[in-house]
């Protein structure tokens, strides 16, 4: 099978942003709020390849520190009473480990500003508080369960409609948009069924149907590395930064991009207002872990595509943008530079998947992704149990889906430990010439093998 082009370096010439702009200021009823602690990057335009932005940058520390330090202090003092003498008063409000971050996402992901938060669903928060009683959102049917269960939130209590639609279908999101749509919610390639929206055509659309819709999209399975939704048409995009960008799970971060003032200054507004912003602590964390997201993210891709291949070639129904066989190929590498290191498969039952995850060893029985070590879940009853079954059941969700995210392990230790679950489990027919998935029913009457060390050679 042929492979798909790796992780791309990027053109990195790309200028972007409006440098040396200084954003004017509303509250979220549109008063005059004073100028802004973080004003936007003297340096958004890119010079370098993608790689060597993610490790290149201008730190304005007074004494030159290669790495920004951790300014931890939730205060800053002041030369006069009316304020001055420094560009921050409180930490809530600003922190100059944080500002430094935030100006390096912008620049990598090809945003006027960019804005870090406390959490992934911190910054889905601070997206949806401009949305009043009565306001549509359109969205997926395939999305991550925390996003579901904040819009269920939000359809049950505070009067927004959320309308769940195909949204691999654009001509079924046009049937939905209307005046009354404020915002277009996409995720792609969606987490966890592994489909692929097409958010050039979707964004153009809705902004010829309803120029004040805004169109949003969670580009946390891709990382900045592989997409920049903001050059495919999207108004604002966001991720959880727990994931790919910082890389080992050691600390939770959501990260808000965008090139419009007066949108950034809605959420600089919320998040002052209701303090979400990040630590000085996570916010020096994520920065380091940016700086690897090329090199983990090459090697976590490489080990996916060879995990992938392997589960097809033994006749597993697999989703991963990296296989020809993904119905949306050709769509996946039109947007992305790379197919991300999550893949999901099926094997027919959810008793024979709940005994494939828990004979694995090497590969870890946890949620969240995106991270150096590889987890093996279960959609269903983990990430996704916020969905209740019946919703679940409507769109199409396989109880025996389990997902895989492929870390940066030696891949040959991935595949013996995953191939020795698969014949702990009894879910494949073991051959002199190696093994082939079973029959699901098959899978249900089979005893589990018990000899967990055994190695099981590959055709
Ligand atoms: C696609 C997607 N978006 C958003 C989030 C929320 O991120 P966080 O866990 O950092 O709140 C997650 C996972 O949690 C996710 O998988
Ligand atoms: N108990 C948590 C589950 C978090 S799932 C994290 C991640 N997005 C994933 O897809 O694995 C919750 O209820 O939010």
């Amino acid at each position: 099978m042929s492979t798909p082009p790796g992780p791309s370096q990027g053109s990195g010439s790309k200028p972007s942003g409006v440098a040396g702009k200084v954003f004017p200021r509303i509250d979220l009823d549109g008063h005059d709020l004073p100028p802004s602690p973080a004003p936007s990057s003297p340096r958004n335009g890119r010079k370098y390849a993608l790689a060597t932005e993610l490790v290149y940058t201008e730190s304005k520390d007074q004494y030159g520190a290669s790495s920004m330090p951790i300014y931890q202090s939730a205060t800053f003092k002041q030369t006069s009473a009316r304020g001055g003498g420094s560009e921050y008063d409180y930490t809530r409000s600003g922190n100059p480990t944080r500002t430094h971050l935030e100006r390096h996402l912008a620049k990598i992901m090809n945003a006027a500003r960019a804005l870090v938060v406390g959490s992934g669903m911190g910054a889905l928060d601070v997206i949806t508080r401009s949305l009043r009683p009565g306001d549509e959102v359109i969205t997926g049917d395939d999305l991550y369960g925390g996003t579901n269960r904040l819009l269920t939130y939000m359809a049950t209590h505070q009067g927004i409609i959320v309308h769940h639609v195909d949204t691999t279908t654009p001509h079924k999101l046009e049937a939905v948009v209307s005046e009354k749509t404020a915002m277009v919610l996409l995720e792609t390639p969606t987490n966890p069924l592994i489909k692929i929206v097409d958010i050039p055509t979707i964004a153009k659309m809705v902004h010829e149907k309803n120029p004040k819709a805004l169109v949003v999209v969670d580009n946390t399975m891709l990382s900045p590395m592989l997409s920049n939704p903001l050059d495919l048409g999207a108004d604002i995009v966001y991720e959880s930064g727990t994931k790919y960008l910082s890389g080992h799970h050691d600390i939770m971060a959501g990260v808000i991009a965008f090139n419009d003032p007066a949108v950034g200054d809605k959420m600089y507004f919320t998040i002052n207002s209701t303090g979400c912003g990040i630590s000085p602590n996570d916010a020096f964390l994520l920065m380091r872990g940016i700086k690897t997201l090329a090199i983990r993210m090459e090697k976590q891709q490489s080990n996916a595509q060879t995990i992938a291949e392997f589960l097809e070639s033994h006749g597993f129904r697999v989703r991963y943008p990296g296989l020809k066989s993904h119905p949306q190929y050709d769509l996946h590498w039109s947007m992305a530079r790379g197919a991300g290191a999550v893949l999901s498969f099926e094997t027919g039952d959810a008793a024979v998947s709940e005994r494939i995850v828990e004979a694995a060893r090497l590969w870890g029985i946890s949620v969240s992704f995106g991270c150096v070590n590889s987890l093996i879940s279960m959609p269903c009853q983990m990430s996704h149990a916020s969905i209740d079954a019946k919703t679940r059941k409507e769109r199409q969700m396989p109880e025996d889906i389990i997902r895989l995210c492929v870390g940066i392990e030696h891949v040959d230790d991935l595949i013996d430990d995953l191939s020795r679950a698969l014949v702990q489990a009894g879910a494949v027919n073991v051959t002199l010439d190696g093994f082939h998935a079973v029959d699901p029913a098959q899978a249900l009457a089979g005893v589990p093998i018990d000899g967990s060390d055994t190695i099981v050679a590959l055709a």
